[in-house]
Order: C-alpha cells, then sequence, then structure tokens
C-alpha cells in the first residue's frame, strides 16, 4: 500500500514538475467565486499574436498585481489591476497549499469548451526564472494538456472544479502546456494562475 498522497505526485515523468492538488475548494465555494468573479473582474477580450498577426480571442482574460507594473504575455504589453478581495482570498489559500508567495494573477474566462488555449510555455522574461506557476480552476472541469518539446511526448490531467495544479522546475523549458477545445463542455470556466514577476 502506498502511503503517500497520490494526488501529489508528478504528473509529469520528467524534465520538469506538475503537482496535481485535487480539489482544494468544495463545489460550493468554487461556484460561489465563479460567478462573483464572471461579476466583478474586469474581463478583456485578449489579444495573442500568431505568426506576425495580431488576433481578439473569444475567451477573456485579466491581470491583477501588488503593483501597476506592465507584463507583456503573447506580445501585447499590458497594466496589471490593484488587488479585490476575491482574489487575495484565493491568493492566500494557494500561498498556504503551494508554500510559495506570489504577486500577480492572470485569470482566463471560457464561456464554454469551444474556447480554449494553444499551445505554449509561460515562460515571458518579465517572468522570475523557475518560479511556480500555481493554476486554480473554477467552474466546468476540462482537459489540460502537456506537451514535451523535444519528444513530443503528452500528458493530461482532468482539472476539476475548485483544484489546484503547480507547476515548477523546469518545466517550461521542456514542456507546453494547452487546454484543448471541446464540443461536450457547455458550462463557463475560470482559471486563475497566479504568478512571480521580477519587478
Ligand atoms: O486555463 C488554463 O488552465 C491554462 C491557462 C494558461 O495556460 C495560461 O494562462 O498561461
Ligand atoms: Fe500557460
Amino acid at each position: 500500500m502506498k502511503l503517500f498522497d497520490t494526488a501529489l505526485e508528478n504528473c509529469l515523468p520528467s524534465d520538469g514538475i506538475a503537482k496535481y492538488y485535487g480539489v482544494v475548494l468544495n463545489r460550493e465555494r468554487a461556484n460561489d467565486y465563479l460567478q462573483c468573479l464572471i461579476d466583478v473582474v474586469d474581463w478583456k477580450h485578449d489579444e495573442v499574436v500568431v505568426f506576425g498577426k495580431k488576433h481578439i480571442t473569444k475567451r477573456m482574460m485579466a491581470w491583477y498585481g501588488d503593483s501597476n507594473f506592465s507584463y507583456t504575455y503573447s506580445g501585447t504589453t499590458r497594466q496589471a489591476s490593484p488587488w479585490i478581495r476575491q482574489l487575495l482570498e484565493l491568493k492566500e489559500l494557494v500561498e498556504k497549499l503551494t508554500l510559495t508567495t506570489y504577486n500577480s494573477c492572470l485569470l482566463n474566462l471560457y464561456h464554454h469548451g469551444e474556447e480554449g488555449m494553444g499551445w505554449h510555455s509561460d515562460d515571458e522574461d518579465t517572468l522570475e526564472p523557475r518560479a511556480t506557476i500555481a493554476s486554480l480552476s473554477l467552474g466546468a472541469e476540462r482537459k489540460f494538456s502537456f506537451k514535451h518539446k523535444r519528444t513530443g511526448e503528452t500528458v493530461s490531467v482532468m482539472l476539476e472544479n475548485g483544484s489546484l495544479l503547480a507547476m515548477m522546475g523546469e518545466i517550461q523549458e521542456n514542456w507546453l502546456h494547452s487546454l484543448p477545445k471541446t464540443k461536450k463542455v457547455k458550462e463557463p470556466r475560470i482559471n486563475l494562475t497566479f504568478r512571480r514577476f521580477s519587478i
């Protein structure tokens, strides 16, 4: 019999760590935060540059942080909004569980399964290299996939309502990740990634 918590094993076989903590917010609290964040967050459509061409995404995003530093993401520079109470509460929970502190949070709102995010790594120059990125999911359960940059090996995890995933170590150098689109999911999902920016 295994005596350690299997939920905290590394999901990846090598070259980086993705720790899945499972559900850390019960369904009622997760649903309350989902509804409240849909209402109070200053959502904007995202702009991404693909092969030099700017696209407006259907999914919406928002970015909050300690000070109004600017942040470059997929070729677009943005200012962070000041923290709101709900995000500070979630940041505190995630900091306790991952034993790390964060100075910003990027939020994504996927209205349904036909919105997703393509393959990328979170390796912007403005992020502290190899700092943990903690990803909290609220709402519809969605598949999250990793692909090794050299071998092409893929690993997928189902991100449940109220669950936490932490990406750490050399993961961003060696693995891409994505949120595949699916016609099966009709409900919204918010993902919060707590990050450390070098100021
Ligand atoms: O929605 C997700 O789970 C992933 C979001 C993501 O990869 C990002 O914001 O960089
Ligand atoms: Fe990402």
